[in-house]
């Protein structure tokens, strides 16, 4: 059981001194209740023995009376400081927990969000962040203070009866087992719980994101149904934990029952046979009373203990999963504000998604400065070769087949080679933040000069100052507000902004017009010109991208088959050719139609 919380052991360390102060609250507490009952007792014996009408009664009585006042002031006192510790150390961790799966997830690579759904990892970052809070405050608390509490009255009790003692806590190792029986069902049937909650929370996100796709299919009905079924199988195993907590609770409780009645029947007895005094008979049922509730408090605690090891389970798989593209073969000696000179070279580059080998053998040299464009069908590995230089995906080590500026790619710290990178990506994603926001997201430190030169290179600029807010407007959530060209036009301009040395361009420019493209790109020209030139990537399904650049590459099923200048691939008549020609017939067409 305790190995199942080894994951939380690094940070309870964190607190120990807190650890210590709150359990010495506890032990305070518990030592100032556990003589409450006895306390009653010596007031009972000494009342038993006195006239009712004689003046120090009513004094002893005060004296009496003040005393369990007093003694239950100061037990709340420490319980307060007890309770401010403890619980404030579970809210400590949970910070910490937070901050931590934030920073883990944060270094991910994109295939751990191919492998997990967003809605599952928001689960884990919240339900089951909370369960394991439940368990390093209230759960700790609780048990502490049983056994504290229950060591103490067991000693008092020894001391009126032993004998009495063991036959009122004869049907304890009932609930013992009672209590281990259920603790392992709880704990599988909130495992399922929390699964099943993953489950609605992913469905609920995706449906939220995708709402525009859901309304213009028309299938709001039966995502409706099918997150009815998902919620109603959530509530059926949520209501399946309530029903074994239900059985749970009364039974320990008739478990105490049993041992009340045998304490009045056994004990009162022993009054009877003046075997212990009735004072002594009070506070043995006092302590039997106040037994009660950490008793039944070990069936709460193992619940939140069963769902809190089950959550700690959930959280410690995000802790543990390493980002599969790391700087352990980086070169120290690199300096982090390394400026490339942005050669690319690939060098018999071969590339699988698990089995399936999606680059075969592709050979490219791109000069610093100069422009390679990526032709080929939909699907042939025009993206997956432009995401293993910024390495968003990795190639294997050995050989080193992605070089830049003569070294393997993996020399590089992630970080100097990423800052000399700007990439626009084929989907855009933006912030829902203000538009100078989102520009600047890759580039904190530049000027406003900056911005606007980077948007009047993207052919932005006017766009932007035409809206009532200019820069400063919301886009919404991913740039809901703004059109596709829009969009991707910030993107331009926002990797523009970073003065990349290699400018990566995937299927940018798909959702502009002909026109806006020519003046993009006339714009691309000069202000990497001006910033110290750059390599550029551009991948494109359309010739009035890709013509004017230093080398076209047509990838065909992740292989390269054919490479030259637009000119060159003309003459050569093969599929970029056979390209051109439609293109061509396409203009024409919409030209004379
Ligand atoms: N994460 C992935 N896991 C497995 N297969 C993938 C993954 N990403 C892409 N693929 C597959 O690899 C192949 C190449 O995909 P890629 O996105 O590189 O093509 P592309 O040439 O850029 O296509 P498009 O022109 O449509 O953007 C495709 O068949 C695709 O199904």
């Amino acid at each position: 059981m305790l190995s199942d919380l080894k994951p939380l052991f690094r940070y309870m360390a964190r607190y120990r001194m807190g650890y210590l102060w709150g359990t010495l609250a506890l032990m305070a507490t518990n030592a100032i209740w556990v003589i409450f009952p006895k306390i009653l007792e010596r007031a009972i014996n000494e009342l038993n023995h006195r006239d009712l009408h004689a003046p120090e009664t009513r004094q002893i009585i005060l004296i009496y009376a003040g005393l369990l006042v007093g003694i239950a002031l100061v037990k709340g006192v420490f319980l307060y400081a007890s309770r401010w510790i403890l619980i404030g150390i579970s809210r400590d961790i949970e910070f910490d927990l937070r901050n931590d799966l934030f920073q883990t997830l944060e270094q991910q690579d994109q295939g751990y969000y191919h492998r997990h759904r967003t809605g599952d990892i928001m689960a884990r970052m919240t339900n089951d962040l909370n369960a394991v809070r439940q368990l390093l405050g209230p759960a700790i608390m609780y048990s502490a203070n049983t056994v504290l509490f229950s060591v103490g009255a067991l000693y008092f009790l020894l001391r009126i009866s032993p004998w009495l003692t063991l036959v009122a806590l004869a049907p304890m190792p009932v609930a013992s087992i009672l209590v281990q029986y259920f603790g392992a069902k709880i704990h599988e049937r909130f495992e399922r719980i929390q699964a099943s909650f993953s489950e609605i929370t992913a469905h609920a996100q995706e449906n939220f994101s995708g709402a525009r796709l859901i309304r213009a299919f028309a299938r709001e009905e039966s995502q409706i149904k099918s997150f009815e079924k998902a919620n109603r199988e959530y509530i059926g195993r949520a209501l399946r934990l309530v029903q074994l907590m239900g059985m749970l609770w009364p039974t320990l409780e008739f478990v105490l029952g049993v041992s009340m009645v045998i304490t009045l029947l056994a004990g009162g007895r022993l009054v009877l046979e003046h075997k212990i005094d009735v004072g002594a008979f009070v506070a043995f049922n006092t302590y039997m009373i106040l037994l009660t509730f950490p008793i039944i408090a070990v069936g709460w605690v193992i619940n939140i203990f069963q769902r809190g090891t089950a959550s700690v389970k959930r959280i410690d798989e995000i802790l543990k999963s390493k980002p599969s593209i790391d700087n352990s073969m980086a070169d120290a000696t690199i300096p982090a504000d390394l400026v490339l000179d942005g050669e690319i070279e690939f060098h018999g580059l071969s590339f699988e998604y698990g089995e399936r080998t999606v680059l075969n053998n592709v050979s490219l040299h791109v000069p610093a400065g100069s422009t390679l464009a990526i032709v080929g069908p939909t699907g042939s590995g025009k993206t997956t070769l432009i995401n293993l230089i910024p390495r968003l995906l990795d190639v294997p080590a050995q050989p080193p087949t992605l070089l830049i500026d003569g070294r393997p790619v993996r020399e590089y710290p992630l970080h100097v080679l990423r800052s000399n990178i700007g990439v626009v990506p084929q989907e855009t994603f933006l912030f829902s933040d203000t538009i100078r926001e989102n520009l600047k997201f890759g580039a904190q430190e530049t000027t406003e000069a900056e911005v606007l030169e980077a948007a009047e290179a993207a052919h932005i600029l006017r766009e932007f100052e035409e809206f009532p807010q200019g820069f400063d407007t919301v886009v919404g959530e991913r740039g809901a507000t703004l059109s596709g060209g829009q969009k991707q036009r910030t993107s331009i301009a926002r990797a523009l902004l970073r003065k990349p040395r290699i400018l990566i361009l995937d299927d940018a420019l798909a959702s502009v017009d002909t026109y806006t493209e020519e003046r993009i790109l006339q714009g691309l020209r000069r202000y990497t010109r001006e910033n110290g030139g750059c390599t550029t990537i551009l991948i494109s399904h359309r010739i009035s991208t890709v013509r004017e650049a230093d080398q076209i590459a047509v990838l065909i099923d992740g292989a390269i088959d054919e490479l030259g200048t637009h000119e060159e691939l003309l003459a050569r008549g093969g599929y970029y050719a056979d390209l051109f020609e439609k293109q061509l017939l396409e203009e024409e067409l919409s030209v004379t139609g």
